[in-house]
């Protein structure tokens, strides 16, 4: 575990960047610190590996304060992303990554290979091995960037706002990636980042700071957006909260009907029979099961020419959120969310009443549930 113990970081020029700032960092999780710029992120970060002296507390980590050890090896046992990844661009890729390997001394076929077991791990093909930075993406980059401080297997990962400067779609499949490689790895993660959504999707703790760099509230992600301490984390949550707080609560248990779904080379008599008075429409599968449409029911039944609506997206029953859940019912020409099974088949629908009331009732029972994360659709 990393205590921040009540630490301060006052600047030559008179600024504080951080203010007595106490903070536990659980072993083998994700722990976010977000707040707007300048709110003191990236000195606590430093000042966990060493780069930033502390003004005044201390830090431990595992009940060790970490002035007691070399600074050399406090650094090795902690990797560190940064934005634009700061790769050596004289050095390939393969190269880049097994830099640390090389430092301890490891001879270069078993850096080299250790090198090529991390390029997938991460993502990215081993084609590129060696190629030079300026060759690659920036999303590409910053995977480099990941495997580099992975590679002495570090137990701690210091990861300063490391996918802010690439594009959303790729952002999205980087954050994906984090969040398999600690599923399989377990690290010790501390992650700066501006962005409440990532913070939000990412952490198990969340430590939201505010301007000269005090802690405004230190919470797992579901609490911080039904508890927020106060009106800055409430501004700074946003003003959907009550939406992106729904991707805490399943949707198993959740319920549907499966009436009004036929094949689309359902008779008429059998499009009548799954005609139910809540919808005039009934959902068309294919002959394997699949959406493909809502039709109207009435005029299906009478054999009349009728067109395909489009369903929007289905959801995932039981495996995504109720989130996912009323997007698809607002999404949807009809009004009713399609719920599919993992193999992609409609397994029932549900009118927006019915999801509305199954989020009162998660809201009124069961509360947030911590353990799930974040399902961002
Ligand atoms: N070397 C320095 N000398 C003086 N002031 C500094 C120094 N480094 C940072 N600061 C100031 O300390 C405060 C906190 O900076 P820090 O970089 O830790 O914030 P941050 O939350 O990471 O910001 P951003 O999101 O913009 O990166 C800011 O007011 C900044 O201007």
């Amino acid at each position: 575990m990393i205590v921040i113990d009540a630490v301060t970081k006052r600047y030559p020029d008179g600024t504080t960047a951080v203010d007595r700032l106490t903070l536990e960092i659980p072993d083998r999780s994700i722990t976010v610190l977000v707040g707007p710029s300048g709110c003191g992120k990236t000195t606590t970060l430093r000042m966990i590996n060493r780069m930033v002296d502390p003004s005044g507390g201390r830090i431990l980590l595992d009940g060790h304060d970490i002035r007691e050890r070399p600074v050399n090896a406090l650094r090795r046992s902690m990797g560190y992303v940064i934005q634009h990844a700061g790769l050596f661009p004289h050095r390939t890729v393969i190269e880049n990554i097994a830099t640390v390997p090389r430092l301890l001394g490891w001879d270069r076929s078993r850096a080299r290979a250790r090198g090529l077991e991390l390029m997938e791990r991460v993502g990215l093909d081993t084609a590129l091995a060696k190629r030079y930075p300026y060759q690659l993406s920036g999303g590409q980059q910053q995977r480099v960037g990941v495997a580099r401080a992975l590679a002495a297997d570090p137990p701690v990962l210091l990861m300063d706002e490391p996918f802010s400067a690439v594009d959303p779609i790729v952002r999205k499949g980087l954050q994906d990636e984090l969040l398999r490689i600690q599923a399989d790895l377990g690290k010790t993660v501390v992650f700066v980042t501006h962005d409440i959504d990532e913070a939000i999707k990412l952490g198990d703790m969340v430590a939201v700071l505010r301007e000269g760099g005090r802690l405004a509230q230190y919470a797992p992600p579901a609490e911080l957006l039904s508890a927020p301490a106060d009106e800055f984390v409430e501004d700074f949550l946003g003003a959907d909260r009550g939406i992106r707080h729904l991707s805490f609560f399943g949707t198993e248990g959740l319920e549907l009907t499966a009436e009004p779904i036929v094949a689309e080379d359902a008779t008429t008599e059998q499009v009548r029979a799954h005609t139910i008075p809540q919808t005039p429409y009934v959902l068309v599968t294919d002959t394997e099961g699949r959406p493909r449409g809502w039709t109207h029911a009435a005029d299906r039944a009478a054999g009349l020419p009728t067109e395909l609506l489009p369903y929007g997206h289905a959801f995932t029953y039981g495996q995504d959120s109720l989130r996912a859940a009323l997007d698809s019912a607002v999404l949807s020409p009809t009004g009713w969310a399609v719920a599919v099974d993992a193999e992609g088949r409609a397994i029932g629908v549900a009118a927006q009443e019915t999801i509305a009331a199954a989020i009162r009732g998660a809201h009124a029972t069961v509360g947030p549930r911590d353990s799930v994360r974040g399902v961002l659709a």
